[in-house]
């Protein structure tokens, strides 16, 4: 089953192109990563399958045409935008109570449950917690909301690290069951590596990359060479090239790893090393070998 269904489309706000002609297919069951430097248009893609934002082009979301169907895609998609925001006046009791009373699909227990692993007591105010906590609260509340989609834009921002280590756990381990879709976007991306199975690089309002991280696996090699083989590694094509301590490090795409692995070290690209590769591809326009 199709969970998003993008075909060109395209968002301007004057003269700003925050989307330029995107294609995407979301499949269900996926946890994807939406990754871009500031202003390449991730807020704006999220908002549009939100059906928070209108757009030209064709999307549909669950079936659904998101900015004309909004209100029913809403009992079946949550989600947190970049910035959290909670009544102020609100006690978390109340945000609780509120929450139960509007939406059909949440389960109170279960934010009791997470909200229990947070030093968030239900007598506060929400205008008495600190921002991350305000955070906290939000993450606990739409985590307990059982969605088909889930959209997280930026969810960590602001939390220490204790905490974002065990809000992604707890995503994968309490709120992921194999057949709901998660999209996530952050700039810390060492950070849910582990629990995504696809990665969308975003620049400049378009989609640069889009992959599985299946496929990532098989297809790239980073090899860090010794200086003597470096010259017989370039004539394999490698796709983007950088010096790390002194070293030449290649990245290669579709090229056997038993052929590099002679020539030095090598393994499987972190992402944060495959977004510069990519970014730099895409911003000097060589974007080519990465496709
Ligand atoms: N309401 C708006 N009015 C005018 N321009 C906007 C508006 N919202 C976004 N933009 C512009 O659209 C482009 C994409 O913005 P967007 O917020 O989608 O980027 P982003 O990838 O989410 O960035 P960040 O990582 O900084 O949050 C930017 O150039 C931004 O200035």
């Amino acid at each position: 089953m199709i969970c998003i269904q993008a075909r060109g489309l395209r968002k301007t706000y004057g003269t700003t192109v925050a989307l330029d002609g995107i294609d995407l297919e979301v499949k269900e069951g996926r946890i994807v990563g939406l990754i871009g430097p500031n202003g390449a248009g991730k807020t704006t893609a999220l908002n549009a399958i939100l059906g928070l934002t209108p757009c030209q082009g064709d999307l549909r979301v669950l079936g659904k045409h998101p900015w004309s169907a909004r209100d029913e895609l809403m009992r079946e998609a949550c989600f947190i935008s970049d910035v959290a925001v909670l009544p102020r006046w609100m006690k978390v009791s109340q945000v609780l109570d509120y929450v139960a009373g509007v939406h059909p699909l949440f389960d109170r227990q279960k934010a009791e449950g997470f909200l229990k692993r947070t030093s968030i007591r239900h007598a506060s105010k929400v205008s008495e917690l600190s921002k991350g906590m305000i955070t906290q609260l939000h993450l606990s509340v739409v985590m307990a909301i059982n969605a088909k989609l889930l959209v997280l834009d930026e969810p960590t921002l602001g939390l220490d690290i204790l905490f974002r280590k065990q809000f992604y756990e707890s995503l994968l381990n309490d709120y992921f069951d194999g057949s709901r879709t998660i999209i996530v976007t952050t700039h810390q991306v060492e950070e849910i590596e582990n629990i995504l199975t696809d990665v969308i690089f975003m620049d400049r309002g378009r989609l640069v990359f889009n992959r599985s991280l299946d496929e990532i696996e098989s297809r790239y090699v980073e090899l860090t060479a010794k200086p003597e083989n470096v010259v017989a590694a370039r004539a394999l094509r490698p796709v983007y090239e950088r010096s790390s301590l002194g070293r030449t490090v290649l990245l290669f795409d579709g090229v056997d790893r038993a052929q590099l692995a002679g020539w030095g070290s090598t393994r499987t690209p972190n992402l944060a090393d495959l977004f510069v590769a990519i970014m730099d591809s895409s911003q000097t326009g060589a974007r080519g070998g990465l496709q």
